[in-house]
């Protein structure tokens, strides 16, 4: 049988079967969900991640190209109760090692004890527990890797839906899941996809109705390229963000945010609307959260478990932010007007700024 160790910060080992070969070190983290096994694994925000699956029975359905929401795995590995041969077929085909058959539960107890913790693991016929210890040594916290928006975004702008006739969206891919995208599209947007790094000149250059800060990966802090953008364009320009997207407008608008203990990465979060009253169930997927949405920035909706900020909206600015995953995929489809809003609020300023001033 194939070896297969799981070393997590502090030095316990667990030992598992073998399923996808490799070494790889990351933060360890758990999702709650039980379906959108594709979804998750292609999702960018969880590059230079561990993820564990605590949901028992992984790739019943099948791996099917069309759920994905990139064009490769992203987690550094997997580990699951019991993955299906779909699945470790995939990951092995990816070079992404994989262990089953080791108890999550445990794992998850430990993340939710410690918090989310540096992880070694270490999978293939000859491994030894000192194999994943020796990834656990090198393995980086997430705020340390500095750059981690190059490993994720397009190198070079990148323009989608030219023929549509809404609004123009600027489009900062941080590592943009790609329903992102395709929500807007379908509603008519024209998109420019722009590197994370992008300068403010040729963003300016296609005169968008809309900046736009995806999802991604690692620590908010850590895009400043972003965040001057966000900083630049909010006098003008109506801006819109999702997770990682909602912690850079904060940190850009006088705000600040903070690790979370373990996180929230699940299909079935509780956020509460502050206004309305109403609970929706939303997709979460994220280990830093806002601390202080600062002196522009209001907090419309919060968590139902721990009253962490999920919407935000600007007090004098056009910005709505979520900290949630409005597009779903996987998961609940409920909170999809999100898109609506953010092309309505750029829409009437796109009318307003067309008014020719009266005198
Ligand atoms: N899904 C995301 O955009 C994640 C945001 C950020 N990397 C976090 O972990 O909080």
């Amino acid at each position: 049988m194939t070896e297969a160790y799981v070393a997590l910060e502090g030095g316990h080992v667990l030992e598992g079967r073998g399923r996808a070969p490799g070494t790889a070190r990351g933060e360890i983290v758990f999702t709650t969900a039980y379906t959108g096994y594709e979804e998750s694994l292609t999702d960018p925000s969880y590059e230079e991640q561990i993820l564990t699956f605590s949901y028992p029975l992984i790739g019943n359905y099948g791996v099917r190209e069309e759920r994905f929401e990139d064009d490769r795995v992203h987690p550094r590995g997997v580990v699951a109760k019991e993955l299906t041969e779909d699945v470790v077929d995939w990951l092995a085909s990816e070079g992404v090692p994989a262990v089953d058959h080791l108890d999550t539960r445990e794992i998850v107890t430990d993340i939710r004890d410690g918090g989310a913790m540096k992880c070694g693991i270490a999978v293939g016929e000859d491994v030894t527990e000192e194999d994943a210890l020796a990834e656990l040594e090198q393995c980086k916290a997430m705020s340390d890797h500095t750059d981690i928006g190059a490993q994720v975004s397009v190198d070079e702008p990148v323009a989608h839906g030219a023929d549509n006739d809404g609004e123009t969206v600027a489009l900062i891919d941080c590592g943009a899941k790609g329903s992102i995208i395709s929500s807007l599209l379908e509603r008519d947007a024209t998109v420019h996809v722009f590197p994370y790094d992008a300068d403010v000149a040729d963003v300016e250059a296609v005169d968008p109705d809309l900046l736009f800060i995806s999802n991604g990966p690692g620590d908010p802090v850590n895009f400043e390229g972003a965040i001057t953008l966000v900083e630049e364009f909010v006098e003008d320009t109506p801006v819109a963000g999702i997770c990682l997207g909602q912690q850079i407008v904060a940190e850009a608008l006088g705000g600040s945010t903070e690790k979370m203990t373990f996180g929230h990465r699940g299909v079935n979060q509780p956020v509460l609307d502050l206004e309305s009253g109403q609970v929706v169930m939303t997709t979460q997927n994220h280990g830093y959260t806002v601390a202080d949405p600062g002196e522009h920035l209001e907090v419309t909706q919060i968590n139902v478990n721990d009253d962490t900020p999920e919407g935000i909206d600007g007090i004098e600015y056009d910005v709505l932010t979520r900290q949630y995953h409005p597009e779903a995929n996987p998961g609940p489809e409920d909170t999809l007007d999100f898109f609506d809003d953010v092309l309505a609020m750029a829409s009437e300023r796109a009318d307003t700024r067309a008014v020719p001033a009266d005198d």
